[in-house]
């Protein structure tokens, strides 16, 4: 890419005001998010001149991207980056950009509280205080199930997977197995080595106890925990969706809690997001479900704003920042 004098750049997410000013030091920037529908005519009316996107949580078509025949980078803020597509970026020579690592430990806590909030009934038995229904010592009605001890298969050991790896193990003595298309090389294990081990996937869906998906979404990924797998999970299997809704097929995920073929499900992703209201997952009482939160702290969305702007800027300078996503291989 050609280094730049000041460029059109397209803001569809709000960022932190300091990141916006780093931006604007350098560019001429229009912000307007299309999920807000006061802003929505905005966007499509500086998509023609666009020529850098940054933002997050929008699907990027190719659709849009016709109407934007002046773009050469989009940053994503976010590491996941299946709002985008990825064979046309490639084809029309866009470059993208991601946030992958400092979201990592974040998202590995949110992954890990929500197992334990799932077994152990947190939500359920939070409310069960706030609304005035503990007037004696609960009964077993009311227990969980351990968590620490019990085996956990993760599906997708990469660099979130790896971080909940090392609380399971290190922390609460969980057996960890997990399946990827290739085995973790003993030497990336670090502290964990001794602690995991590779199986086929459907041996990871017959063993685990807590069944745990940080895989991304691609078209192989697609519905790969649908009832086909439920059917060869433990009856006390209890299943977390940390990555993104499109693994999972709800339907079947559905059948397969009300028919006790597994006893629970923590829901951090959703096929359609925000969650409908009228979704079944919503209020099922064997599910905990929460809105998408993986990275939602302060410091680590400031620091995703922040790691994304460096990137535009520095894509926008012709360098390769650190969060090039190359594109060439995915
Ligand atoms: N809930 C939330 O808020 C958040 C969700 N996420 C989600 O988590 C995902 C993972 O993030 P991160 O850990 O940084 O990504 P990584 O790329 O580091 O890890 C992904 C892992 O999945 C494995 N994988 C990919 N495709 C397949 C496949 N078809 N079958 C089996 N394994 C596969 C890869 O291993 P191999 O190549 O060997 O197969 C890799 O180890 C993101 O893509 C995003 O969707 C991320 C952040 C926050
Ligand atoms: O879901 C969040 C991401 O960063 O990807």
């Amino acid at each position: 890419m050609t280094p730049s004098t000041r460029r059109q750049v397209l803001v569809f997410r709000e960022l932190p005001d300091d990141q916006l000013a780093r931006l604007q030091a350098a560019h001429a920037v229009t912000v307007a998010n299309p999920r807000i529908p006061g802003e929505r005519d905005a966007f499509f009316a500086a998509l023609p001149q666009a020529e850098a996107l940054i933002g997050s949580s929008y699907p990027i078509t190719d659709a849009l991207l016709d109407s934007a025949p002046h773009l050469q980078a989009i940053s994503s803020i976010s590491v996941g980056v299946d709002n985008y597509p990825l064979a046309s970026l490639h084809q029309r020579g866009i470059a993208l950009c991601h946030t992958p690592g400092v979201l990592t430990e974040t998202t590995a806590d949110t992954i890990f509280a929500l197992l334990m909030a799932t077994s152990r009934r947190i939500p359920e038995l939070a409310l069960f205080v706030r609304s005035g229904q503990w007037q004696r010592n609960i009964g077993e009605d009311l227990f969980g199930w351990d968590v620490h001890g019990k085996t956990v298969g993760i599906l997708g050991m990469g660099r979130i997977g790896l971080a909940l790896a090392r609380r399971a193990a290190l922390g609460f003595g969980m057996p960890v197995i997990y399946n990827n298309r290739s085995a973790v090389p003993e030497a990336e294990l670090g502290a964990l080595a001794g602690h995991v081990r590779f199986v086929e996937r459907e041996a990871l869906l017959r063993e685990a106890d807590f069944i745990v998906s940080m895989l991304p979404s691609t078209p192989e990924t697609r519905h790969l925990l649908n009832a086909d797998a439920f059917a060869l999970m433990k009856p006390s299997a209890i299943v977390i969706n940390g990555s993104r809704g499109a693994i999972i097929d709800e339907a079947a995920l559905l059948h397969a809690l009300d028919t006790d073929q597994i006893r629970a499900a923590g829901l951090d992703v959703f096929a359609t997001e925000p969650l409908p209201v009228e979704s079944p997952l919503r209020t099922h009482p064997k599910v905990v479900a929460l809105p998408h939160i993986g990275s939602a702290t302060h410091e680590t969305r400031y620091a995703m704003a922040e790691m994304a702007v460096t990137n535009l800027l520095q894509v926008l300078e012709g360098e390769k920042p650190a969060g090039w996503f190359d594109l060439g291989k995915a």
